[in-house]
């Protein structure tokens, strides 16, 4: 009986957990027509958006739209939401490491793409869809990585602010050049970029268009180190070695890690705090948990 009891309230605490995961921001009450912009994105092809999950539970995800600086078509845009998806339920995932092909980050939206859509309502609802999937992203169980190589610019730079950290190579860029396109950010970069470097940063990055390089990125706290290898297969390696730092150990451990981290930055206190529970509760009595009462490891 109590056994049922304790296994019940696990699965519902488990349950609200995930479904506060991937619960969407915009719905038809929004104005949100998640169908018509899905078919509207459906005409803008080319590129790819490529996933693949290695062994050690480290998921590579790739930009690739290389003679377009990897500009995001429509068909990337929908291509990102599906492996965003998959990433929800890959349940061995640890970190994530988002790169451009071709030795750059993203350009952003393909211009052309976003000329085709130049009326208000079809661009909030491009920018609904977008920031759906960045905020799913941001909230994967995973510690995430933008490894920036090249450019990040305008909708490149907002990807960027959607992981976890950032890693530099050197001659890269990250540049909000929304401002000489008559806009401002839309896919949540905005937001996320406040809460990274602050509102006074925030505002002269956006305002001024500015150009962040590695070493104004490491004093604004936008970028977590600049790495040595300015080449692609050279810095991906780099990333890897910076991202194993923290993705050693069980997988359960690690994911509650970041979901606890998630709930403290977004929810308020006392629910993040309840949150922080429910996310205790599945680690405590683990293996993980029992196999260290067992060896009664000394932390020095
Ligand atoms: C969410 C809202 C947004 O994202 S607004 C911001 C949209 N993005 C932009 O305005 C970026 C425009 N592009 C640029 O400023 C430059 O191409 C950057 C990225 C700095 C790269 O310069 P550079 O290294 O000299 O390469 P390049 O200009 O020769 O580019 C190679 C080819 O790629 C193309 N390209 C680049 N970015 C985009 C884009 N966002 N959409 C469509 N095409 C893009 C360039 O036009 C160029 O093509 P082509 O060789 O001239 O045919």
């Amino acid at each position: 009986m109590a056994v049922s009891l304790c296994k019940k309230i696990f699965q519902t605490a488990k349950k609200r957990i995930i479904q506060q995961r991937r619960v969407s921001l915009y719905n038809v009450a929004h104005g949100y027509e998640e169908e018509l912009i899905k078919k509207k994105l459906q005409q803008f092809a080319g590129g790819s958006i490529n996933l693949s999950k290695e062994d050690n539970g480290i998921g590579i995800l790739t930009v690739n739209n290389p003679q377009l600086m990897n500009a995001f078509t429509g068909t990337m845009m929908l291509e990102l939401q599906e492996k965003v998806a998959e990433l929800e339920n890959w349940k061995d995932g640890k970190g994530l490491i988002i790169c451009g092909a071709g030795n750059t980050f993203c350009s952003g939206s393909d211009l052309n793409t976003v000329k085709a859509i130049p009326n208000s309502q079809d661009g909030m609802n491009m920018c609904m869809f977008m920031q759906n999937t960045l905020t799913r992203l941001m909230r994967l169980p995973l510690i995430s990585v933008a490894l920036i190589q090249g450019k990040a610019i305008g909708g490149g730079a907002e990807l960027t602010t959607a992981c976890d950290f950032r890693l530099m190579t050197p001659g890269s860029e990250i540049r909000f050049v929304h401002k000489h396109m008559g806009l401002v950010p839309g896919w949540g970069g905005g937001a996320r970029l406040v809460r990274i470097v602050g509102s006074g940063a925030a505002l002269r990055l956006l305002s001024g268009a500015l150009k962040v390089d590695p070493e104004r990125a490491l004093h604004l706290g936008l970028s977590e180190e600049t790495l040595l290898s300015p080449e692609e297969s050279g810095s991906l390696e780099e990333a890897r070695a910076w991202l194993s730092q923290y993705t050693e150990g069980p997988a359960s451990v690690i994911r509650a890690a970041k979901q606890v981290v998630t709930a403290g930055r977004e929810l308020p206190l006392e629910d993040a705090l309840r949150t922080e529970k429910d996310i205790f509760g599945t680690v405590w009595g683990g293996p993980a948990n029992l196999q260290a009462l067992v060896r009664r490891p000394k932390h020095k």
